[in-house]
């Protein structure tokens, strides 16, 4: 269980952390969404005691990061940024933290085999590909078994076998009762993923529930039909009293009913239906939605796009301080 309590983080006069409360839970993935610059990385780097909060406090199974002996028998974590000794081996790098931490030798040839780099151990990870750093900063979170879990971005540089092999262990963890925190831009990947999910934007929590309740509060859902003959559905469908708007290519959508109702009213008229199909948006769609007020960096796409919520997808990772890659940005004040 990881416990955040008024947790705040100011850098000068930048509030990049605000008064964040929440808990993460034992026995769930739970995923950790944010536009760019919304204040992630900072949360997770107090919670593994990197940055000290200007106030509130953080708690790892109930105790401060400060507290705990063997940190990473409590606590195992994926950074973006994990420094790695170029001149030693992935063993030999694995073994430091291992001796460190007081934790056996056998355990660094376990971890390595689990990642898949039990073949390449001698090797120095200065050749390896991003994929394979990212294998092994895993197998280094993994290396004290802890109970506790944190992936910053774990997907990114890995091949869809990775992002599969990399999904299937997240879950296993949970299964396994530990507590997982994962935070990941890709949100098709974080959809299958997470159970529960922790938004954050502009430093502050926009939402702490789970992944289906998220979605279903911020997103439309409807029914779509296509039919050879749209003038007289819509009027069946508006005799029935049914709300019909007009899609794209002829495509009729129905807020506030269901499949059946929709296609009852149809059968009742005798109409042929080509496409009956109930519409759920996605999680990004979901996430634009909600944080489309707490993005720090737009994209301006000509006048034609209108207010784009330049959700992380599109926009890329913005360094601190660095211009985010993309067409043409304006920082909100
Ligand atoms: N060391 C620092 N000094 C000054 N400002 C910082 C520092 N670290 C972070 N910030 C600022 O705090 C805010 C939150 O940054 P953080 O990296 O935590 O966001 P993030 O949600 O992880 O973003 P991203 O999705 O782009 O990785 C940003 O505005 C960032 O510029």
């Amino acid at each position: 269980m990881i416990e955040l309590a008024g947790l705040t983080k100011r850098f000068g006069t930048k509030t990049a952390v605000d008064h964040l409360s929440f808990q993460v839970r034992p026995g769930v993935v739970t995923g950790f969404l944010g536009p760019n610059g919304a204040g992630k990385s900072t949360t997770m780097r107090m919670m593994l005691g990197l940055d000290h909060p200007t106030s509130g406090t953080v708690r790892i199974d109930g105790k401060h990061y400060r507290e705990l002996a063997e940190p990473l028998r409590n606590i195992g974590a994926l950074l973006e940024a994990r420094s790695m000794h170029p001149g030693r081996s992935a063993y030999n790098n694995l073994l430091c933290l291992a001796q460190s931490n007081r934790i056996p030798e056998r355990r660094v040839g376990e971890v390595l085999d689990l990642v898949g780099l039990g073949a390449v151990a001698k090797r120095k990870p200065k050749g390896f590909s991003m994929g394979m750093g990212q294998r092994l900063g895993i197998a280094a979170a993994l290396l004290g078994d802890p109970r506790v879990l944190l992936f910053d971005e774990p997907v990114n540089g890995l091949d869809p076998e990775g992002i599969h092999w990399v999904r299937n262990l997240m879950k296993a963890l949970a299964a396994e009762g530990r507590t997982i925190f994962v935070s990941s831009h890709l949100m098709s990947e974080m959809a299958l993923t997470a159970d529960h999910l922790i938004v954050i934007g502009q430093g502050k929590l926009l939402a702490d529930t789970s992944m289906a309740e998220f979605i279903h509060q911020n997103s439309r859902s409807y029914v779509r039909l296509r039919s050879p003959e749209p003038v007289r559905l819509r009027e069946a469908l508006t005799a029935g009293g049914l709300a019909v708007a007009e899609g794209p290519d002829g495509v009729l959508e129905v807020d506030g009913a269901s499949t059946e109702q929709v296609g009852d009213l149809a059968g009742a008229q005798g109409i042929t239906l080509h496409e009956l199909s109930a519409q759920r948006a996605s999680l990004e769609e979901a996430f634009m939605q909600m944080t489309a007020g707490a993005v720090e960096y737009h994209a301006h796409h000509g006048s034609a796009a209108g207010p784009v919520a330049a959700g992380p997808d599109a926009a890329g990772q913005a360094a601190d301080g660095a211009e985010p890659r993309g067409p043409r940005w304006s920082k909100e004040g």
